[in-house]
């Protein structure tokens, strides 16, 4: 349960700032939540896994997200693992029920158009809250970008982008539409932790 207000916390011996972009449904933003070490650790561990993996044949999908990605799994690294911890632990939400982390690669003209993180099929573990960690900072375009609050957060190395949407009502879990917008000049390096409403991992 996201319990903060806003200005400085800590979490865990960390010192982060923190903005809160909306109140319900909750979005808010935290400063100084990876130090640069951390971000380009994850950058270069998900490079080998990109050229790894397969570009999506299917071309819908292709169009809706023409980024890269790749999940990590933790056993990659301490670094994985510690930052899942630290990301968990800010979120207030158990490791248990986070997704390996997924790490995106944005070119310019690249970008990821809006959805929702939850999946629409009833009866499934869904998704609750989500997770966005800027790796690098990017020359120009590449904002998050909601467009039905009319937020923009551009994205910044160590900041984090948090939302949730679990709540009763459906209207406000649908005003978390949301948008990687294209990279204009320079590149995009993103990570995502999705939190699922039940135990997700063993
Ligand atoms: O790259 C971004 O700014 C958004 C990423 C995103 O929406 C996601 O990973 O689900
Ligand atoms: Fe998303």
């Amino acid at each position: 349960m996201f319990s903060y207000s806003g200005g400085s916390l800590e979490v865990n011996g960390r010192q982060m700032n923190l903005k809160r972009l909306s109140e319900e449904p909750v979005v808010a933003v935290f400063e100084n939540v990876l130090d640069d070490e951390e971000c380009n650790a994850i950058i270069e561990l998900s490079r080998g896994e990109l050229k790894r993996s397969k570009v999506g044949t299917d071309k819908q999908e292709h169009a809706m997200r023409t980024s890269r990605g790749a999940f990590l799994d933790d056993h990659h690294s301490h670094v994985i693992s510690e930052v899942e911890n630290r990301l968990c632990a800010i979120m207030g939400m158990p490791l248990s029920h986070a997704e390996n982390l997924h790490i995106l690669h944005y070119r310019p003209g690249e970008e990821y158009k809006a959805h929702m993180d939850s999946f629409t099929k009833p009866d499934v573990n869904n998704r609750i809250a989500t997770m966005v960690v800027y790796l690098n900072n990017v020359e120009e375009g590449g904002e998050t970008l909601f467009p039905k609050l009319g937020i923009s957060i551009p994205p910044k190395r160590g900041t984090a982008l948090y939302f949730e949407y679990f709540y009763n009502d459906p209207k406000i879990n649908a005003l978390t539409l949301h948008a990687g917008s294209p990279v204009i000049s320079g590149e995009k390096w993103a990570s995502t932790l999705w939190v699922r409403r039940q135990k997700f991992r063993t």
